[in-house]
């Protein structure tokens, strides 16, 4: 599933309308009656439903989801924040349908206590005043709508975006429509996936309108979200004449007198996750601790790391930030040139004055930053990283020709050659120390055992994330999830997703 720019959903509209023939009407017909085929089976008898409808397009989804709405005898009432005599085009072919059918329009500006009487009173309000066309804070009449929306007690449905959110999702102070659920048209905005827009959605449905793929390529989308059925796809299947040294022979280079924990979660993740052999380096002071909770790895001591025939390297969790560790961590990135290396956490920080070496790699890089560690790689502050995480990452993978994947609630991925994927998978029980420890061992188990990186990297965050929506699905809750059960939460997310590939 494609997720688009404001510009980009624009250009596609455009396409399928100019160029496929599909008429703007058609689309809006499809939306509106895409949105009412969602919502009709929520609806109980007697419901009291307010569509809300702004002057554009969006307003003229509002009409058809009016019209069906009205059609079908519910207890719809019509409000109109625009004048009649300024809705145009599509929009207004569906308001004369509308009202052809013999639906009544009320303008909210003619009273407006009876409008809030009724937001008041509805079970549900359609926000369909403003979508993707709004340009900066949304006009003062508006606001005020917007306002009423957010005070009513109904349960607020909002038609593509919540109305006032930026689709591109740059940062806002002005008011927002406050959504239970976004409908969103055909395919995910950047909105969704940034802050603060993100909070404004509520549960969000994609619903398809009819645009054909070849739009899409026309237009050149080079962003996706990652499907469930893109992962159970790609999984790679274990031949059953393997042998240990067919699933990689990682070395994890973690761990420090005071970070033990860090090499301990990214080994016994690579290990869930299917790495067939795996080589430990941490300080001699820690490794009898972490044999004795370890077995299955071997050890190398710190002073002798050496690739020593290494299929990947994982560099980072826990190493610490003793200035000696840089020099190691540049032999390292410089070393490892042909093979998968993932660099983390304390690795990241030891890169961030060397990361020219990375472009010269042939194996690409897998950076894993949160966006701390992405505003010290890119010399910014984490508002800036926040407040476009698209365009910094696409920028960075590319100067740097590496697959970056920047950590947060949609874990964004993007490959040197700027595609990008977002993980739908994940929730707040992440929010912890050693959480990331753990990404990093699947990224380099995950890495040894795909043909394609994209695939490897994007499975691997999607099975992270997905272990602790297990874990808080069962019996766990948000607050008490450590690193090591979301270790022992891979096998039950593996099993699933594995159970999923046979049954196709
Ligand atoms: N994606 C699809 O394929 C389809 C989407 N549809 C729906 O159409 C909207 C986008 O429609 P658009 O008309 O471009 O935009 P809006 O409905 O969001 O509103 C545009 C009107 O708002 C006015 N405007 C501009 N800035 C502001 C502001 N700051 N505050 C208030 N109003 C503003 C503007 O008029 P002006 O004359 O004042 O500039 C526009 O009239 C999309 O979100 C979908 O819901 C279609 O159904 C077809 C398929
Ligand atoms: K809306």
């Amino acid at each position: 599933m494609h997720v688009v720019s404001r510009e980009e959903m624009r250009n596609i509209d455009q396409y399928t309308i100019t160029h496929i023939g599909l008429g703007g009407p058609v689309l809006m017909e499809n939306a509106g009656r895409a949105v009412y085929a969602a919502l009709e089976p929520e609806c109980k008898a007697g419901d009291r439903i307010c569509v809300v409808i702004g002057k554009g397009n969006n307003g003229g989804d509002g009409f058809v989801i009016a019209r069906m709405l009205f059609d079908s005898g519910a207890k719809v009432s019509t409000w109109l924040a625009a004048d009649p005599q300024k809705i145009s085009g599509e929009a207004a072919n569906h308001m004369r349908a509308y009202c052809a059918c013999g639906g009544t329009l009320l303008r909210i500006s003619d009273e407006p206590e009876t409008f809030q009487q009724q937001l008041d009173r509805a079970d549900w309000i359609i926000d369909a005043l403003l979508g993707t066309g709004i340009h900066g804070a949304p006009y003062p009449a508006d606001q005020q709508v917007i306002r009423w929306i957010n005070a009513s007690k109904g349960t607020v449905i909002s038609v593509d975006l919540p109305s006032g959110v930026p689709a591109n999702g740059e940062a806002f102070d002005h008011p927002a429509v406050l959504a239970d659920q976004t409908m969103t048209l055909e395919c995910p905005k950047l909105a969704q996936f940034m802050q603060p827009a993100a909070r404004h959605f509520g549960t969000v449905r994609v619903l398809p309108i009819g645009i054909p793929n070849k739009a899409y390529q026309q237009v050149g989308v080079q962003r996706e979200l990652r499907m469930r059925s893109d992962v159970v796809r790609t999984l790679p299947v274990r031949d059953p004449f393997s042998h240990k040294g067919n699933h990689g022979k990682g070395l994890l280079i973690a761990g420090s007198k005071n970070m033990p924990g860090a090499a301990f979660f990214s080994a016994k993740a690579a290990l869930r996750s299917g790495i067939g052999l795996l080589k430990v380096s941490v300080p001699e002071v820690i490794q009898p601790i972490l044999a004795a909770q370890l077995p299955e790895t071997m050890y190398l001591p710190r002073v002798q790391v050496a690739l020593d025939g290494a299929s990947g390297v994982g560099i980072g969790p826990g190493l610490g930030r003793d200035a000696r560790e840089e020099e190691l961590v540049c032999r390292l990135v410089e070393e490892s040139d042909t093979i998968p290396c993932v660099i983390d956490a304390d690795g990241l920080f030891h890169l961030r004055n060397h990361l020219d070496l990375l472009p010269k790699r042939h194996k690409p890089a897998v950076l894993s930053p949160h966006p701390g560690e992405m505003a010290l790689l890119t010399h910014s502050s984490v508002q800036d990283v926040e407040r476009d995480r698209f365009g910094i990452s696409k920028a960075f993978a590319e100067k740097y020709q590496v697959y970056l994947v920047l950590k947060g609630k949609a874990t964004l991925v993007t490959a040197p050659d700027g595609r990008q994927i977002v993980n739908p998978t994940g929730n707040a029980a992440m929010a912890k120390g050693g959480s990331g420890d753990v990404l990093t061992g699947i990224l380099l188990a995950f890495l040894l055992q795909h043909e394609q990186m994209m695939d490897a990297v994007s499975n691997a965050v999607y099975v992270h994330g997905a272990a602790a929506e297990e874990l808080a699905a069962r019996e766990h809750s948000l607050l008490d999830v450590l690193a090591s059960d979301l270790i022992e939460a891979i096998p039950p997310v593996l099993h699933q997703l594995y159970d999923e590939k046979t049954c196709r």
